[in-house]
């Protein structure tokens, strides 16, 4: 996978907290690819609702998508509050794509 270097300013002079700083790059820097991933789909499921006159958003699916979400959080040791409202945030950004398409 793709990385930008670390700039200087990120260096760190303390190699323990630099090594953790490497993890949290790599993790980033997979956010921002599943991310790009997610939105890619999204942006699909937007054109085919806008073409088949489907609504922007489906609160049912994203009742059962915030439950399961929630769910994975507790297994995972994540907070499932923070989990909520990621996935809100996301989803919220998402319908609103879907509505400029529907214009
Ligand atoms: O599954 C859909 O119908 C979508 O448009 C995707 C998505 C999502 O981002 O997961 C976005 C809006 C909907 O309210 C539900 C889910």
């Amino acid at each position: 996978m793709p990385d930008t270097p670390n700039t200087a300013a990120d260096a760190a002079p303390d190699p323990v907290l630099g090594n953790y700083r490497q993890s949290i790059d790599n993790i980033d820097a997979a956010l921002v690819f599943l991310l790009a991933e997610r939105f890619k789909v999204t942006k699909a499921v937007g054109a085919h609702k806008a073409a088949t006159g489907l609504p922007p958003a489906d609160p049912g699916r994203e009742t059962r998508q915030i439950e399961r979400l929630r769910a994975l959080a507790k297994t995972a040791d994540l907070d499932p509050d923070f989990s909520e409202a990621f996935l809100r945030f996301i989803i919220g950004e998402v319908i609103r794509h879907h509505e400029r398409v529907q214009g």
